[in-house]
C-alpha cells in the first residue's frame, strides 16, 4: 500500500499490508505527542489507532464557556462499590476522542512541583525524572503568550518569564476575564494566610494562583493535543497516520516480542492486524492501558489464568497501583452574591447574550472561562490545614502499609507502595506542596479536590470481551488519612468563607454541609458526597522497579518483553499534586526523546 501524501486519517480495512515503524495504541494527549515527534524524522511511520472519533469542532470542545465533556467520553464506565464511601457506585468520565483527554478536559495546564518530580526520580531510581532535569522538556512543549499587562496587573496574574516556554506546540494562555467575586475570594483566602504563588511552574504551588489554559490566544478556542499535535503538523506529514473510532483489541507477540496490535474493525469482533518493525507503544489511558495488557497476556498470573489467558509475562503490578484525584463540589446559598458571576450566563439572558458577541468579536469574554470552574485556584499543603498538629500524621506513620491495599496483594505491589507512601508522608512536611485543590465559581460552589490521597485502587479486567469495561476499583479514602485531610481542607475552605470578604457574600452552606458541624459530622458528610475521580486516573502501568510492582522501568519498556512501552498517564508511578495535563505533554517530550536515543545517535 503506497503511503499517502499527507498525514492521513486511514481507513481501518485498508491498513493490514502495510507495515509501521511504531504503532501507537490509544491517540490521546500522549499518544499524539509522540506520535508527533517520532515523525518528525520522514523516515518513521507511525500509526495512531484511537478508539474515539476526530472531534467535529463543536462547541462544547471548542468554547470554554460552552463546555460539555459528555459528548466524548466512554460511556458505561462506573466504579466498583466505594466501600469508603457507603458502597456507592459512581459513573467515571474518561476521554473517547482523537487528542484524549485534552479534547474535553477543564484545559487547565499546571506543571506539578518540585517534590512531584524529585519523588518520581527517587521512586525509579533514575534522576532524569527530577524536577531539574524534567525542566528542559515543559519549556520545550509550550508556547505561552502573555496576557496584557494591565489586565494581568487588575486580576493578580504573575508569572515567571524565563520559566515558560515559547516556542513549543501546546499554545496556552489565560481567560482573558475575570469575575468581580474571584477578588472577594482571593482577598479572603490571603486574609486567613493563604500566600499568592507568583508562578505554579517554579515548582512551588501551595497558595493561591490564576490557572494558565489551554486556550489558542488567536481564536480564543481550546488548543488540545489534536490541534496542537497532530493538525499543526498534518499537512507535512505523510508518514502520522491516524486510524480513529476503531479499537485495538489485542498486543501481538513473538514470543515476548511485541511485533503489532490486533484491532476490531466492527462492533461484532470483526478483526484487523497491523504490524510494527520497531516497536508498540501502549497509550490507552490509565484505564484502559491496564486492560489492554492484561488481554494481550501481560499482567498477574492469577487474573489472566481466571479467563484463560495465555501468560506472556507475569506482571503482578498491572492494573495496580490505580489513584486519581476525589474531590466534592461544596454548594452553598449566598444572600448577597456579587453579580456578575458565572451563574449570570444562565440566569441573565442580557448578559450571556452580551458575553457571546463579545467572545466572537475575540475580545474580553466570561465565555473564555471553563463553565462552572472560575479561573483562581487556592491550593493548600498539609501544613496549611493541619498547621502542627502531628495527630493525623503520626497514626499514619504507624500504620502497616500493606493494611492499606486488599488482602492478598502481591508483596511487590506492597514493596512499591511502601516506598511510595514513605514520600509521601515526608511530602507532608512541605509546605510549597498542594495536597487539595479549591476552585470557587463565583455563584454557587468550590470545588475540593485531593490530590495527594494514600488510597490505592485497581483495574482488573471482568472479562476476555474488548467491549466489556473493566472493574474500576478506585478505593478512594480507604486508607485513614484521606478522610481526615479532607476534613481539615474543609475546615480550611470555612475560613475562607468566614473572612470579611467572603462572608459579606452571605454563605450559607447547603449540600453536602447543611447542618454538619463536628469532624465527624464532617466525615460523614463527605462519606455520601465524595466523587472518586476529577478524571484524572493515572498510575495502573507504574513505572516503578519491577521489585516494587513496577510495570515498566523509567525508560518505559515492559519487563520482561522486547518492542513494547507504556508512553501515557498509566506508567506514572505517583498521583501528582495537581493536573496531569501539563506534566502530559512536558513528559511525553522526554519519552519520545528517550525513544529516539535508542534508534538514533544524536
Ligand atoms: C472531563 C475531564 C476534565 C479534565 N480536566 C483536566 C484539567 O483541567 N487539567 C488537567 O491537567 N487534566 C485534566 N484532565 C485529565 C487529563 O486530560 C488526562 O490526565 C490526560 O488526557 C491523560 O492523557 P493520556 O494520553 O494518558 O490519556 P488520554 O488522554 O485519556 O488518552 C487515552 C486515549 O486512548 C484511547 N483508548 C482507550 N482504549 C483504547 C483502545 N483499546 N484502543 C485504542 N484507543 C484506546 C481513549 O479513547 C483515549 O482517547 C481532565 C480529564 C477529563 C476527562
Amino acid at each position: 500500500l503506497a503511503l499517502p501524501k499527507y498525514a492521513s486519517r486511514v481507513n481501518a480495512r485498508a491498513v493490514n499490508t502495510t507495515s509501521y515503524d511504531f504503532i501507537i495504541a490509544g491517540g490521546g494527549g500522549a499518544g499524539l505527542s509522540i506520535a508527533d515527534r517520532l515523525t518528525e524524522d520522514p523516515n518513521i511511520n507511525v500509526l495512531v489507532i484511537e478508539a474515539g472519533p476526530f472531534d467535529k469542532g463543536d462547541d462544547s470542545v471548542e468554547i470554554p464557556g460552552a463546555w460539555n465533556p459528555l459528548p466524548y467520553a466512554w460511556p458505561n464506565l462506573t466504579t466498583e462499590p466505594l466501600t469508603a464511601l457507603n458502597n456507592r457506585e459512581e459513573i467515571v468520565v474518561c476521554a473517547k476522542v482523537v487528542g484524549g483527554g485534552s479534547v474535553i478536559n477543564a484545559m487547565n495546564l499546571l506543571r506539578a512541583t518540585v517534590a512531584d518530580y524529585d519523588a518520581w526520580a527517587t521512586l525509579t531510581d533514575d534522576d532524569s525524572y527530577s524536577w531539574d532535569a524534567v525542566q528542559p522538556y515543559f519549556i520545550k512543549s509550550e508556547n505561552f503568550t502573555e496576557p496584557e499587562a494591565e489586565y494581568a496587573a487588575e486580576n493578580n496574574i504573575t508569572w515567571v518569564d524565563n520559566l515558560r516556554g515559547y516556542e513549543g506546540p501546546v499554545r496556552y494562555t489565560y481567560a482573558n476575564f475575570g469575575y468581580p467575586g474571584q477578588g472577594n475570594w482571593y482577598s479572603a483566602a490571603t486574609s486567613v494566610g493563604i500566600k499568592p504563588v507568583e508562578d505554579p511552574a517554579t515548582g512551588k504551588n501551595a497558595g493561591i494562583f490564576w490557572v494558565p489554559v489551554a486556550l489558542d490566544p488567536d481564536d480564543l478556542t481550546r488548543c488540545s493535543a489534536r490541534c496542537n499535535h497532530y493538525d499543526r503538523v498534518s499537512d507535512s506529514r505523510p508518514n502520522y497516520h491516524v486510524i480513529d473510532s476503531t479499537r485495538v483489541s489485542k498486543i501481538l507477540f513473538n514470543g515476548t516480542q511485541a511485533v503489532g496490535v490486533e484491532y476490531l474493525v466492527s462492533a461484532d469482533g470483526e478483526v484487523s492486524q497491523a504490524f510494527a518493525s520497531k516497536e508498540v507503544l501502549v497509550s490507552a489511558g490509565a484505564t484502559h492501558t491496564p486492560q489492554l495488557l492484561q488481554l494481550s497476556g501481560i499482567g498477574p498470573k492469577a487474573l489472566l489464568d481466571q479467563f484463560g489467558i495465555p501468560v506472556v509475562v507475569d506482571l503482578p503490578g498491572v492494573g495496580q497501583n490505580f489513584q486519581d484525584h476525589s474531590s466534592v463540589n461544596i454548594l452553598y446559598n449566598f444572600t448577597d452574591v456579587v453579580t456578575p458571576n458565572s451563574g449570570s450566563l444562565i440566569t441573565n439572558e442580557t448578559f450571556n447574550a452580551e458575553q457571546l458577541a463579545a467572545y466572537q468579536n475575540l475580545e474580553s469574554s466570561a465565555y473564555t472561562i471553563i463553565r462552572g470552574l472560575g479561573s483562581v485556584f487556592t491550593t493548600v499543603s498539609y501544613r496549611d490545614v493541619f498547621g502542627d498538629d502531628n495527630t493525623v500524621l503520626d497514626e499514619a506513620k504507624a500504620r502497616d502499609p500493606a493494611a492499606s491495599l486488599p488482602e492478598g496483594t502481591d508483596p511487590t505491589v506492597i514493596a512499591g507502595y511502601e516506598a511510595q507512601r514513605n514520600i509521601l508522608l515526608e511530602q507532608m512536611d512541605n509546605r510549597d506542596m498542594a495536597v487539595a485543590v479549591m476552585a470557587f465559581d463565583t455563584f454557587a460552589g468550590v470545588m475540593v479536590s485531593q490530590v495527594k490521597p494514600f488510597s490505592r485502587g485497581s483495574i482488573n479486567i471482568k472479562s476476555t470481551n474488548t467491549f466489556d469495561e473493566p472493574a474500576m476499583d478506585f478505593r478512594t479514602a480507604t486508607d485513614p488519612i484521606d478522610i481526615p485531610t479532607y476534613v481539615a481542607i474543609i475546615k480550611k475552605l470555612r475560613q475562607i468563607m468566614a473572612a470579611p470578604d467572603m462572608a459579606a457574600m452571605g454563605p450559607i452552606e447547603a449540600f453536602p454541609l447543611l447542618g454538619v458541624q463536628s469532624d465527624e459530622e464532617i466525615a460523614a458528610a463527605l462519606r455520601a458526597s465524595l466523587a472518586p475521580s476529577s478524571a484524572h486516573q493515572c498510575c495502573s502501568a507504574a513505572m516503578l522497579p519491577l521489585e516494587h510492582g513496577g510495570v515498566v522501568d523509567s525508560n518505559r519498556k515492559v519487563y520482561g518483553t522486547t518492542n513494547l512501552r507504556v508512553i501515557d498517564i498509566s506508567a506514572f508511578p505517583m498521583a501528582l499534586s495537581g493536573g496531569p495535563m501539563d506534566n502530559i505533554y512536558g513528559i511525553s517530550e522526554k519519552v519520545a526523546d528517550d525513544i529516539k536515543k535508542d534508534y538514533y545517535s544524536y
